[in-house]
């Protein structure tokens, strides 16, 4: 399929932190200035994840994530919002600029962008066996869409770090992969792409040459349960999953290296992990 056959829908673009250094984004780039030219629509979801590791350990602190979910109390929020909000979404806007990409930075606070409460205490994958209280860690509960088709209707691509809130002032983090999910489905979009510094799922996680092209709901679950998809890679699978039951047509996890992003989104599976329903 090409990619013009998605002409006016949407793809979500999901970077991981480790991506937003000098020098990491041309071939992202390279993706969004061809799918814009297709005619498709682009947002931008942004995590910031090592850079919140190394602002914390600078102020004498060790960060602690509990099946890839940061425990986030008050010290760790204000972490979160210089780091996430801050340096992170600053550096991919210069980035991407210095490729010609239009970005809006923007949290996912702003206009109410990805509203969000409180997530109760939960069982987590890769956990204890007893409930965890994550502290300002949020739920998803709205998506303000208008806004992403205002900005994209006006050129831009509109790039949200992953700190939410509600109309009381509270700010939550959430996994940036659990809000690019939550943008991608409620704007029901074509594609989900998560960029990662692994070119895919992989077999052994220490060895790019063992990417699984393709993987089924059964095949990721017993993955996980066997332990070989663990860390920062089970929210990854568990929400694309949770995507493409939500109606996202196609998720994606894929490498940022030069012609990769293009050629997944193109050719699913020939250059990273697709999920498909079967
Ligand atoms: N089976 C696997 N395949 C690929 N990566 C894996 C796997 N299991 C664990 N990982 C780890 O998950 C990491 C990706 O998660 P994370 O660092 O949170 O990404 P991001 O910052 O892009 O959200 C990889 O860098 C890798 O270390
Ligand atoms: C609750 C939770 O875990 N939030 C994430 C948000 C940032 C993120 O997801 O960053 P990456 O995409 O770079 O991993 C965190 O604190 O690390």
């Amino acid at each position: 399929m090409t990619l013009s056959a998605h002409r006016g829908r949407w793809f979500v673009i999901k970077l991981g932190g480790e991506l937003l250094a000098p020098g990491k984004l041309a071939g992202v780039a390279e993706a969004i200035h061809a799918f814009r030219e297709a005619g498709v629509r682009v947002a931008i979801v942004h995590g910031g994840g090592p850079q919140a590791n190394e602002l914390t350990r600078r102020l004498g602190l060790e960060p602690k994530q509990i099946g890839g979910r940061r425990v986030t109390d008050e010290a760790v929020l204000r972490v979160m919002k210089q780091a996430l909000a801050g340096e992170a979404s600053v550096d991919l806007a210069a980035q991407l600029r210095s490729h010609g990409v239009n970005v809006v930075g923007l949290a996912g606070v702003s206009a109410g962008l990805v509203d969000a409460v409180k997530r109760p205490p939960r069982v987590i994958t890769g956990g204890p066996p007893e409930p965890v209280d994550l502290g300002w860690v949020g739920d998803v509960v709205g998506v303000n869409c208008a806004l992403l088709e205002t900005l994209a209707a006006a050129g831009y691509v509109p790039a949200i770090s992953s700190l939410s809130g509600d109309a009381k002032g509270n700010v939550y983090n959430i996994n940036a992969d659990t809000v690019a999910t939550r943008v991608a489905a409620e704007l029901r979009a074509a594609k989900l792409l998560l960029v990662a510094g692994v070119p895919g799922v992989l077999r052994d996680a220490k060895d790019p040459a063992t990417r699984l092209p393709r993987l089924t709901p059964a095949e990721s679950d017993r993955l996980i349960a066997d332990g070989v998809i663990t860390g920062g890679m089970i929210p990854k699978v568990q929400e694309a999953l949770g995507g493409l039951a939500a109606g996202i047509e196609a998720v994606h996890v894929c490498g940022a290296g030069p012609g990769q992003l293009l050629a997944e989104a193109a050719e699913p599976g020939s250059s990273g992990t697709v999920f498909a329903a079967a």
